[in-house]
């Protein structure tokens, strides 16, 4: 950037004179990085822009980079207190009046004016990008949010649900099943989100929802759904396919499911690229809204690390006649880059406990149950109602039930039952003070041994297989407490003396077609006898090697951050907290890594941290919602009765 920001404009009113002063400041005081700066600039150095749009243009900049999609004027405040700083910032009506005559922001009056940089609607201001993403993406959802009525016989329906989804005592008590009520609901609408906690049995819903529109499919004597499954990254994926294949085992083994259903059911799951089908040296994806997907039915894992634009281009390639299913834990970290998706398809949907009241009476006769029916004036719904179903039921068993217990505690926001877990402890959970006990001694006694079971396996293969027993999770990357030092400290207690040494946890760090390798898969470097080194990995096609040299980039696998972790699993997790507060730390980053483990969660955290993080809630603010309420000013369950 220039040493300082462009000169104020001649006709500047106070608004601007205001703008520009809190440009420099927050230029000054680094809460504004100098891409953001060099974008103000640009506004009114080079298309004589006030100051008051070169401020909104800076701050919407700023905000992609926490996470946001958009900012709204009125909550400017908080973008700023986000970013450890205040400023005095324009009146909000002057604000508004000056991005409307801006020839640089586009807004509804102007929509089709394609040289504007940002976008003003609803309040909120925006890059133009991701305006135009979160536009499109709300259209795309507005369509494919509408009812489907479906022809599919009561009876048959009914008699294919009881025998997917037999009753237990839960349900005997007059409770829902609503695993059952969500395969259901997937009958009914063309957008459909299941949410819900660890082990909420979003995956066992999932493969038995494929079951039932096979069942429904046949008893209409239309041709068998083509199914597509995917997550966004590889490691999620692979995950997806082997728990669906487990449901189906077991299902067919009890009898829940015929043969040829069974066999039918797809159990390989691939990454959204690939999905999309990525094209060498462009951005854009082989499918799209006028090369669609060719499937019926589209079902998505992990949706909480669905980004915006990737969100946008996926719901544009689903065909209108499609059923697209998304999975996710709202209360995880959202997507690393800009627009909390799910968090604002939550926000449209309500909270998935009740239902528009045509599809609760539906439903109902299908379920042989009653199903609650949202009461709420149509006007006030939710633009997507009707469009979620919340599981709420943890079904992990034994060991894991303290940690699911924790997890619960966390969404509940009960910091108090949250602090007595982690002081009771148990064989799944222990709390070393970070005050109290050395972090190099508990790595050393909690994670070195697994690693060391790694170097020592007998080949690739078991080496792998003991790959994922135990991460170290980090809220930072560098750092005395980040993810890199802690890789380079476990390296070198394993006796590192070359960079690929043998026994080398690896993790790919992105998605390669190329190499059919992905986004946190996990590699093991091996030394054959003449000390060459391969780096083996566990792959769709079987257990494959690569010299170092040709792999795509990647970084140690002993320790990583919590964000990168998302959509992997490990038996253990060793979760190490900054010894003083971060940003980072957060109720969400808290939750993700907990619930990263599948067995036992060894946390080093000193309580003033824990605390501070206990009361962070991670903020992403995201215009979908108003977007979604302005193209359907009455709720879509008034709609589709
Ligand atoms: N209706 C059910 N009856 C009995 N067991 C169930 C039921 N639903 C799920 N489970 C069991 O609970 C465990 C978790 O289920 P599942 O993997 O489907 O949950 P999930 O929500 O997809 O979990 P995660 O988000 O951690 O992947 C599995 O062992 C599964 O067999």
């Amino acid at each position: 950037m220039n040493g300082g920001l462009p000169a104020t404009h001649p006709d500047a009113t106070h608004a601007d004179t205001i703008s520009a002063r809190a440009l420099s400041r927050l230029h000054a005081e680094g809460a504004l990085r100098g891409i953001d700066v060099d974008f103000a600039a640009l506004l009114r150095d080079r298309l004589r822009a006030p100051a008051t749009v070169a401020l909104a243009g800076a701050l919407a900049m700023r905000a992609v980079a926490l996470g946001h999609s958009s900012f709204a004027l009125n909550d400017a405040d908080r973008l700023l207190d986000a970013l450890g700083t205040s400023a005095q910032l324009p009146d909000v009506d002057d604000w508004a009046a000056a991005l409307v005559a801006s020839a640089c922001v586009a807004h509804a009056e102007n929509a089709g004016d394609a040289g504007a940089l940002l976008a003003f609607a609803h309040g909120r201001i925006a890059l133009r990008r991701y305006a135009r993403y979160e536009q499109a993406l709300a259209e795309s959802l507005h369509r494919c949010a509408r009812i489907v009525t479906s022809d599919d016989d009561a009876a048959v329906l009914s008699s294919a649900l009881r025998r997917l989804f037999p009753r237990d005592g839960a349900a005997a008590h007059g409770d829902i099943d609503r695993q059952a009520l969500a395969a259901a609901m997937a009958l009914r609408r063309r957008l459909l989100l299941i949410t819900g906690g660890p082990g909420t049995g979003k995956t066992t819903t999932v493969a038995r929802l494929l079951a039932l529109q096979w069942m429904a499919a046949r008893s209409r004597g239309a041709p068998p759904p083509r199914i597509a499954l995917a997550a966004p990254t590889g490691r999620a994926a692979a995950r997806l396919g082997e728990a669906i294949d487990g449901v189906i085992r077991a299902d067919l083994a009890a009898g829940r499911l015929d043969a040829d259903i069974a066999d039918a059911i797809p159990r390989q799951a691939r990454t959204l690229h690939r999905l999309l089908g990525t094209q060498p040296g462009r951005v854009s994806f082989r499918h799209d809204a006028r090369h669609p997907l060719p499937f019926d039915l589209v079902v998505v894992d992990e949706a909480s690390m669905v980004d915006l634009p990737l969100m946008a281009k996926l719901v544009a390639a689903v065909p209108e006649t499609a059923t697209l299913v998304l999975l996710g834990d709202p209360d995880q970290l959202p997507a690393v880059e800009a627009g909390d998706v799910l968090g604002g398809l939550c926000a449209a949907s309500g909270d998935g406990l009740a239902l528009p009241p045509a599809d609760a009476q539906a439903v109902s006769v299908w379920l042989d149950t009653p199903v609650p029916a949202r009461d709420d004036a149509p006007d006030d719904g939710a633009p997507l109602a009707g469009a979620r179903v919340h599981l709420l039921r943890g079904w992990r068993q034994s060991d894991a039930a303290t940690l699911q217990a924790l997890a619960d505690a966390l969404q509940r926001d009960d910091r108090d039952a949250v602090m007595a877990r982690l002081r009771d402890g148990g064989d799944s959970l222990a709390w070393h003070r970070g005050d109290a006990t050395p972090l190099a001694e508990v790595v050393r006694r909690e994670a070195l041994p697994a690693f060391e079971a790694v170097r020592d396996a007998d080949d690739p293969a078991q080496a792998l297989q003991r790959a994922s027993s135990l991460r170290l999770l980090t809220a930072l990357r560098r750092g005395p407490f980040g993810a890199e030092h802690w890789n380079a400290w476990c390296a070198a207690e394993l006796g590192a003396r070359v960079p690929y040494f043998h026994g080398r946890l690896i993790a790919i760090g992105a998605n390669s077609e190329r190499h059919g390798l992905y986004n946190g898969d996990l590699g093991v470097v091996w030394r054959d006898a003449q000390g060459d080194a391969a780096v083996w990995f566990d792959t769709a096609q079987g257990l494959r090697a690569w010299r170092p040299a040709q792999l795509p980039m990647h970084a140690s696998a002993y320790a990583s951050t919590v964000h990168k972790a998302q959509g992997s699993e490990f038996d253990r997790v060793l979760l190490v907290l900054p010894d003083a507060d971060a940003r980072v730390l957060s109720r969400e980053l808290l939750y993700t890594a907990l619930t990263r483990a599948r067995r036992r969660v060894v946390l080093w955290a000193a309580p003033e941290a824990l605390e501070r993080a206990l009361e962070r809630r991670t903020w992403r603010d995201s215009g979908l919602d108003a977007r979604l309420r302005a193209l359907s000013p009455a709720s879509a369950g008034r709609s589709g009765s």
